[in-house]
């Protein structure tokens, strides 16, 4: 009989949200990541880690606000897909979230830049890695 060993190694889990907002005319918002932060300079959904004791909905509300000045209805939040990449000894879990109703007009109040782009025009972006994924699963549900 053949024993196989798997290693197990001991990671810390890395929850991220991330919301795809779509627009009238189906495109989606991205913004920049700043200078002297991790992967700085690529382009990203707007979202980020989760605070102790939060639901993913309440994170994801509360970085629209912060990062984009934006008012979202928990409610208007669908969950979409998610990807699963490790970082170092970390273990980034990235749920992605669809939204098409918020209040409020998006501006970069923590990025460099946000620019509203077709799914095609996304293709062409620099993106972090565990985002390539998403482009696809957008293209199906948008
Ligand atoms: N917001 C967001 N983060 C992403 C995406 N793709 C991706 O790999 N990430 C990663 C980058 C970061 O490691 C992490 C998001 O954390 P963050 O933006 O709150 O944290 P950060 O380290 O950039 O900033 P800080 O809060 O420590 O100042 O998730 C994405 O599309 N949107």
């Amino acid at each position: 009989m053949t024993k196989i060993s798997v290693e197990i190694q001991a990671v810390a889990l890395f929850p991220v949200v991330a919301a795809a907002l779509i627009d009238d005319a189906g495109r989606v918002l991205v913004q920049q990541r700043p200078p002297g932060k991790q992967m700085a300079g690529l382009w990203e959904f707007p979202g980020g880690k989760l605070e102790p004791g939060e639901t993913p909905e309440a994170a994801l509300v509360r970085e629209l606000d912060e990062e984009l000045g934006i008012v979202v209805d928990p409610a208007a939040l669908r969950p979409a897909t998610f990807a699963s990449e490790l970082l170092g000894d970390r273990s980034l879990l990235l749920l992605l979230y669809l939204c098409r109703s918020w209040s409020g007009d998006p501006v970069a109040l923590d990025a460099v830049a946000v620019r509203w782009v077709t799914l095609a025009e996304m293709r062409t972006l620099d993106m972090p890695p565990a985002d390539a994924p998403f482009i696809a699963a957008l293209e199906r549900m948008i």
